[in-house]
């Protein structure tokens, strides 16, 4: 059994696709078996680096009615039978018998919820008397929320800090969407089988995971077309990783000048929001554009000027535009992007921008809403995008025809024709500030303007500022995280090199 890197996420109908098929070759029962096998190597890690050993700890096993208590169940009759007191708790349901049985017969016990003794009326409930707590309440077969006093229990564990490890998911939150509704059990680590699912991905469910270990049980981790239409919703997300990202971004060689490296246009800002207009073209500069051409307002010009010599402030050729943020109320904006839509470059539309946008644009084009602002591009609460971001950014690419990154805490790309939605690596809280979004759309205009597709560009730029972000946690205002970005590409490049060392040497080697 080996731990495979989070990359590839599915939704629940792919999943049981896979596990039917695993059935067929396998059988249930290998499954559920292999699945207890690395939930218990890793309670026992957990419990050897806090006790000592997994001899004489204390664990508790928190049962669903499902196969999910299952796979708790199982584990913690191996976890017995290495002198582990276990005992399982019935949380919902009846729990599964033969894991039950399994547990019994390895000398571990049962008690109902109501025995630990939580009283509702508490304001601080008792901590739970264990080591270890293992949550498998509810698995890909749950709904989101959890009924009291189940979710007393949650709030219970995650108040005291106790170590909880999650069987597939943290029981509460929503595998498909990532959504949160309500209480959720926050869990130190996560074992997930076979392939990771949205909520791995996605905030704030990501958020109650802890560290992610996903498991090759059997299943394939490669499902067909067939399988992912079988499930109805089809999600499928991919995770950058570091390594892509170092593959994704340009870099210049010997033969480049500015121009092979790419002029941006940049026409953001507004004489009321200037800063925008200043952090866009911050962005833009400090990720490696070969050239800026600020066209925008006057006052932002102005400060631009001041701060960016390098800057030019006159129309020419560009390869790349970017409009939108911090434009306010401006009433040309629907004719500037007729006229942009015209120039059939890819084009950057931030901010206000998106209230002006023509019925249908390219997929060359890159929309980068906000939540709000997506909701607000489809007529929609903003709650209906939070719900479930995935339907949100897909819904914003059908009706715009462009590629979306939807902005946030997680941040999806989506482009026309292409089955998957990219995740881009996830950035520290610090980055929630004002300013972020426009020096994102200023890295985004570089990267496009470089001839990056406009899918990858997009990924590619939001975990550029993210990588950037967590080597300079805090609280960085966003001017000075642009000016970071120098760093954060050479360490990138570095990476870059090593990787493609690597590659020559094992083709060398044969
Ligand atoms: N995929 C694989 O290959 C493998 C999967 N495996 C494991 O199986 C797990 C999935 O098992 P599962 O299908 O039995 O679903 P699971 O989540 O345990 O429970 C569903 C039950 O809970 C109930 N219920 C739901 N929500 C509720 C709520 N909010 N409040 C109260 N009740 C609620 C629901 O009731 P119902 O919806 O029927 O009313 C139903 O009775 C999976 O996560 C993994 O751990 C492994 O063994 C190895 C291979
Ligand atoms: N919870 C979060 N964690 C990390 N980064 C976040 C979070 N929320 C927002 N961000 C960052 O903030 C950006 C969104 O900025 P946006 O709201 O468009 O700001 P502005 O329009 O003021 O520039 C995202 O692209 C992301 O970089
Ligand atoms: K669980």
């Amino acid at each position: 059994m080996s731990l495979v890197e989070i990359y590839d996420a599915y939704d629940v109908g792919t999943v049981r696709a896979l596990e039917e098929r695993a059935f067929d070759t396998v059988g249930a029962d290998a499954l559920m078996q292999r699945a207890a096998h690395a939930l218990a190597l890793a309670v026992a890690r957990e419990a050897v680096s806090l006790c000592g050993g997994v001899y004489g700890s204390t664990i508790i096993i928190l049962v669903g009615p499902g196969n999910n208590g299952g796979d708790a169940l199982f584990a913690g009759a191996r976890l017995a039978r290495r002198g582990a007191r276990v005992t399982a708790v019935r949380c919902l349901g009846t729990p599964h018998a033969r894991g039950l049985a399994a547990l019994r017969a390895a000398g571990g016990r049962l008690i109902d919820l109501d025995d630990l003794g939580l009283d509702p009326a508490a304001r601080i409930q008792q901590r739970p008397a264990a080591d270890i707590v293992v949550d498998g309440v509810l698995g890909i077969g749950g709904r989101p929320g959890l009924p009291e006093p189940v979710a007393l229990l949650a709030r219970a564990c995650r108040d005291w800090l106790v170590t909880t490890i999650a069987v597939d998911l943290p029981s509460g939150v929503a595998a498909d969407t990532g959504a949160v509704a309500g209480d959720a059990f926050a869990a130190t680590r996560t074992v997930t089988f076979g392939v990771a699912k949205p909520c791995h991905l996605i905030e704030p469910a990501r958020g109650r995971c802890g560290e992610i270990e996903v498991v090759d049980i059997g299943l394939d981790p490669a499902p067909s077309e067939d399988d992912r239409a079988g499930s109805g919703s089809g999600r499928w997300l991919r995770q950058v990783q570091t390594d892509q990202l170092a593959a994704y971004l340009p870099y210049p060689d010997a033969g480049s000048d500015k121009y092979a490296r790419g002029v941006v246009g940049i026409d953001t800002g507004s004489d009321t929001y200037p800063g925008a207009g200043v952090l866009s073209t911050y962005g833009a500069v400090h990720s490696g554009a070969g050239m800026v051409r600020y066209l925008g307002a006057d006052v932002p010009r102005a400060l631009i000027r001041e701060r960016l010599p390098n800057v030019v402030f006159s129309p020419g050729r560009v390869q790349a535009h970017l409009v939108g943020s911090g434009w306010g109320d401006r009433p040309d904006g629907a004719a500037v992007l007729a006229r942009l839509l015209g120039d059939g470059l890819p084009t950057v539309v931030d901010a206000d921008g998106l209230g002006h946008l023509p019925a249908r644009v390219p997929a060359t084009w890159l929309l980068t809403p906000h939540a709000g602002e997506l909701a607000r591009l489809l007529g929609e609460d903003r709650s209906w995008v939070t719900e479930d971001p995935v339907r949100a950014v897909r819904a914003g690419v059908e009706k715009t025809g462009a590629t979306v990154l939807l902005k946030g805490a997680t941040q999806l790309v989506c482009t026309p024709d292409q089955p998957w939605i990219d995740v881009a690596l996830p950035g520290p809280a610090w980055t929630a500030q004002a300013g972020s979004g426009d020096v994102l759309a200023g890295i985004c205009a570089t990267l496009l303007a470089a001839g990056v597709r406009t899918p990858r560009a997009a990924a590619a730029a939001a975990s550029l500022q993210a990588y950037a972000a967590h080597r300079n946690p805090g609280p960085v205002p966003p001017q000075r995280l642009a000016e970071l970005m120098p760093a954060a590409i050479a360490r990138l490049q570095s990476r870059r090199t090593r990787q493609l060392d690597e590659i020559r040497r094992s083709e060398w080697t044969g």
